[in-house]
Order: C-alpha cells, then sequence, then structure tokens
C-alpha cells in the first residue's frame, strides 16, 4: 500500500478540476488500486459535501473510474468554502491532512500569487508539495520574484511546476527512442539534422476561456510552456537517469542556449488570429467577435517562432515551433527533417528528398519517410515510409503529473531556472508583438493558417 496523501485541491470548484485533474486522479486511482489519497477540495463558492461529493463522481465518470481507491476517496472527500488568500483559512485547512498534504494550486494566476503571500504566515507541515499550474508568472522577472517567494516556503524540489506535456507518454518517448536505440542519437546533430519543427495545431477554438487565453494567447498558452519544454527533451544531451537531478539538469542546459534565431523576433516569429469559419463541423465567429475578447488587445491565436540552440551539437539548426487554434487539420507532431544524402550514386534515379522523422505528439505513432529501391524499376528509388503505433499511455498526461508528484518526485515538473529561462526566449518576441512591430496576420477558421505564410 503506498503512504497515503492529503491532496488539497485549491479551485477545486474551477474548469481545471473539474474537466482535468480530477478526470486523471479517478483514472490513476483506478490503476494503482494501493494508493490512497484524501481530496479536500477548496473554493470560494458555497457548496455542501454531497454537492462536491457529486462533483467528484462526474468527473471520475468521464474516465471509468471505479475501484476500492476510488471508493475510498469519495467516500471521505469533503469540500470546504474559504478564501484561501486568507492566512487563517490556508491554517485551518492544513490542520484538516494528516501528515504532509500535496497543496494544488489550481487557481486563477493572481489568486495564487496572494495564496503563496498568505502562505508565508502559515506553518506549513515539512515535506508539503505545492503544487504551481500555468502561466508561471508573466515575464522572466515575475516568474523570478514568484520563484523566490516560493522557495521561503519549500525547498524546490517539493515545487511542482506542472506541464502536463511532460507527462504524455510520446513526450516521455523521445527518452526511449533517443537513447535506447543505437540509430538515432548518432544522428543527432548540426550534421545530419536540416530543421526541426514542433508543431501542436488543434481544431479547438477559444472554449468559453477568453479571461484567460485573451491575455495570454498562443505564444504564451502553447510555446513558451509546453512547446518549449517538447523542444529540450528533443535537444538535451544523454542524462545519466531519468531522476529529476539528471533529467532537469539536462533540459535546463538546453534551455540555456535556446534563443529567438539571429536575436531577430522580427524576422523569427509570426502571429495571426482566426476569422469566422467552420472547422470539424463547428462553426465560430471571428476571434475579435468571441464573447469576452478584447479586439483592441490584438490576441494571437496562431504562433509561429523560430528559435536555435547556441551550442556544438545543435549551432545553426532552426527549430520552429508553432501551435493555433481553430485549424482546419488537426496536427500535433515534430518533424525531424534530414540532410540530404551527400551522394546519390551515378544511376540512381527516382527520389532524392531527405529522410524526414515524424514522431507524433497524439496519437502514439511515429513514421520515417525515406528512399527505397521500390517496385518495378529496381534503379528507380521510391517514396516510402517506415511507420510504428506504441499502445497509450496507461495514464492520461494529468495522471502521469499527479502520480509523480503524489510521490514526491519532482521529474516530471518545470525546475525553477527553467520557468525563467522559458520567459526568458520569448520576453523578445512578445516586447516585439506588444509595440506592432510583426503584423498580425488573419486566417479563416478551419484552414491551415495564413496562406502566405511558408509551409512547414
Ligand atoms: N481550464 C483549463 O483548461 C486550464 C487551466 N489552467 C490553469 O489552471 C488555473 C485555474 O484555471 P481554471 O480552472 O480554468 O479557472 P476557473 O476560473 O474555472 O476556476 C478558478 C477556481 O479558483 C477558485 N477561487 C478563485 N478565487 C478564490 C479565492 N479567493 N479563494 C478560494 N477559491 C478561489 C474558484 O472558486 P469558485 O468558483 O468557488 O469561486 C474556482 O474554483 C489557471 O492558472 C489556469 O491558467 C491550465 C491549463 C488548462
Ligand atoms: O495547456 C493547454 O493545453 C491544451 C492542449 O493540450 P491537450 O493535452 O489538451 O491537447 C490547449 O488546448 C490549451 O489551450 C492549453 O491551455
Amino acid at each position: 500500500m503506498t503512504k497515503p496523501t492529503t491532496l488539497i485541491l485549491l479551485g477545486g470548484s474551477g474548469d481545471l478540476s473539474a474537466r482535468l485533474l480530477m478526470p486523471a486522479l479517478g483514472q490513476l486511482l483506478t490503476e494503482r488500486s494501493d494508493r490512497r489519497v484524501t481530496l479536500i477540495g477548496v473554493g470560494s463558492e458555497k457548496m455542501s459535501d454531497e454537492q462536491w461529493k457529486d462533483r467528484v463522481r462526474q468527473s471520475f465518470q468521464t474516465t471509468e473510474s471505479t475501484g476500492k481507491s476510488v471508493d475510498s476517496l469519495v467516500k471521505e472527500t469533503m469540500y470546504v468554502a474559504a478564501d484561501v488568500t486568507d492566512p487563517d483559512a490556508l491554517s485551518e485547512l492544513l490542520g484538516r491532512s494528516s501528515g504532509a498534504p500535496a497543496i494544488y494550486f489550481a487557481l486563477p494566476p493572481q489568486v495564487t500569487e496572494k495564496a503563496c503571500v498568505a502562505l508565508e504566515s502559515v506553518e506549513i507541515p515539512p515535506g508539503t508539495v505545492l503544487a504551481m499550474e500555468k502561466p508561471f508568472g508573466l515575464d522572466a522577472e515575475s516568474a523570478r520574484q514568484l520563484n523566490e517567494q516560493l522557495l521561503r516556503l519549500v525547498p524546490e524540489d517539493q515545487i511542482h511546476r506542472v506541464d502536463h506535456f511532460l507527462g504524455r507518454s510520446t513526450v516521455l518517448n523521445l527518452l526511449g527512442l533517443r537513447f535506447a536505440n543505437r540509430v538515432f542519437e548518432p544522428l543527432w546533430n548540426r550534421d545530419h539534422i536540416d530543421s526541426v519543427a514542433v508543431v501542436y495545431d488543434e481544431q479547438l477554438g477559444l472554449e468559453g476561456r477568453a479571461g484567460y487565453y485573451d491575455h495570454a494567447g498562443a505564444l504564451v498558452d502553447m510555446i513558451q510552456s509546453h512547446l518549449l519544454q517538447v523542444l529540450s527533451i528533443f535537444a538535451m544531451e544523454a542524462p545519466y537517469s531519468t531522476d529529476a537531478a539528471d533529467l532537469r539538469a539536462a533540459k535546463s542546459a538546453v534551455l540555456r542556449a535556446t534563443r529567438v534565431r539571429d536575436n531577430d523576433p522580427l524576422a523569427s516569429s509570426r502571429r495571426a488570429r482566426y476569422t469566422e469559419g467552420t472547422v470539424a463541423g463547428r462553426h465560430f465567429p471571428s476571434y475579435a467577435d468571441e464573447p469576452d475578447v478584447d479586439p483592441e488587445r490584438g490576441t494571437e491565436t496562431l504562433a509561429q517562432v523560430t528559435f536555435e540552440i547556441d551550442n556544438w551539437r545543435w549551432a545553426g539548426v532552426p527549430f520552429t515551433l508553432r501551435s493555433g487554434k481553430a485549424i482546419g487539420e488537426r496536427r500535433r507532431e515534430i518533424l525531424v527533417r534530414f540532410k540530404p544524402a551527400p551522394h546519390i550514386p551515378v544511376g540512381l534515379t527516382g527520389s532524392s528528398e531527405p529522410d524526414v522523422l515524424r514522431i507524433s505528439l497524439g496519437p502514439d505513432e511515429m513514421s520515417l519517410a525515406m528512399n527505397v529501391n521500390g517496385p518495378g524499376d529496381p534503379w528507380e528509388l521510391d517514396r516510402t515510409e517506415l511507420t510504428a503505433t506504441f499502445g497509450e499511455g496507461q495514464l492520461k498526461a494529468y495522471g502521469e503529473v499527479l502520480e509523480s508528484m503524489l510521490d514526491g518526485d519532482p521529474s516530471l515538473s518545470v525546475r525553477g531556472d527553467a520557468a525563467e529561462q522559458m520567459w526568458r526566449i520569448v520576453d523578445p518576441i512578445i516586447e516585439a508583438w506588444r509595440a506592432d512591430e510583426v503584423s498580425l496576420d488573419e486566417y479563416e477558421t478551419g484552414s491551415n493558417g495564413p496562406a502566405s505564410w511558408p509551409t512547414i
């Protein structure tokens, strides 16, 4: 039996908790029947324990969660209506947990900030884990200040800056693919790789999240956080182990060396927002006409930035990161374009395209497009694809992240210095965009982005 843990879910009545965290927790407890978690939900709205239990059950149903651990959680869970920015309320909450709890901040960022200030005057049990949702700060300086503040509460290894992409089986598979095979790693450098792209294009729109998204935009929502984390795993040196210390040091080294290509945000970044149209059977108004959006803010719903990594392995290789909403073709992948073969023997005709490796970020599969002597004329090269499908991960991405957090293992969370670096990397772009130095283009909902943009 795993040690029982108390999970204090600040913002338990919110959207993230209902749609992502609790379903993932239910799935985790279904898979790990020997794990016991006591859940305390917290929100400002009043709710009876029975109403809360109904919400928990509803979230659990979405992942068909069942079993002893699930039943025990539902039986014991409680809800507390409290203002989490009040030190007395927080003190009382901590008093309800036996042993060191995990406190999850599923709160609006401004409330999280105030709750952390309040925690400074509260006695926190040794071993308490703090889980912070994104966005972590608003820029490099505010992230640094937030780090300082958190370190006054608990040591770094007890701070989990959550990035659910780190729990995706497809992202974790990068480690196995690169470091458990002989064929890829020797080619994983500037001598053999021409360019890399990480693309996360969604058919989803705003989904009622204007309050958050209209301030974040695609750059902060996806590139500053998730996609830079993916890039750091893709490009890192081989770690000794997957322990937090090794993994996070290797990722941080990459991020420290990463910058906007040629230090030129004007030439290296593009932004756009969607106009009215239909995607996957859903009709969206223009982003500017979406409820609660301020069109004057000029928020982008599609961002594309090219970075470079200034080290021996990667100098000169462009890394393009792109993510957009309301895009016609759902694309979630890493695209690795290799350099062309140095010499194709005279006499071979046909395809001489360079090899392209696609690592899907969902579904779990990959493919390698290459040239082979195909059917028919044996001197003629044809294009073919080697494909592999892996099974789905046992847990949802949030489940993986929650599990490592409940175990007090920070290997799947973002280290403090990395959180600051990720802002340092994108801050010049944010500045250029705020100053309107890069045009805000438009694309029709359901298209694949502005027609004038080069294809990735
Ligand atoms: N929703 C999503 O898909 C994602 C969200 N996130 C991040 O998660 C965090 C939460 O987002 P989300 O769930 O969407 O936000 P919501 O607005 O849906 O929920 C906010 C929660 O915070 C509670 N709350 C606010 N102020 C207080 C207070 N003073 N005291 C106690 N509780 C308070 C609310 O309680 P009540 O409702 O009772 O007032 C509610 O439970 C944000 O940082 C967001 O960026 C990250 C990834 C995805
Ligand atoms: O964090 C976020 O991620 C989702 C995309 O991740 P997925 O696992 O749900 O595909 C994105 O839609 C959302 O805008 C962003 O906040």
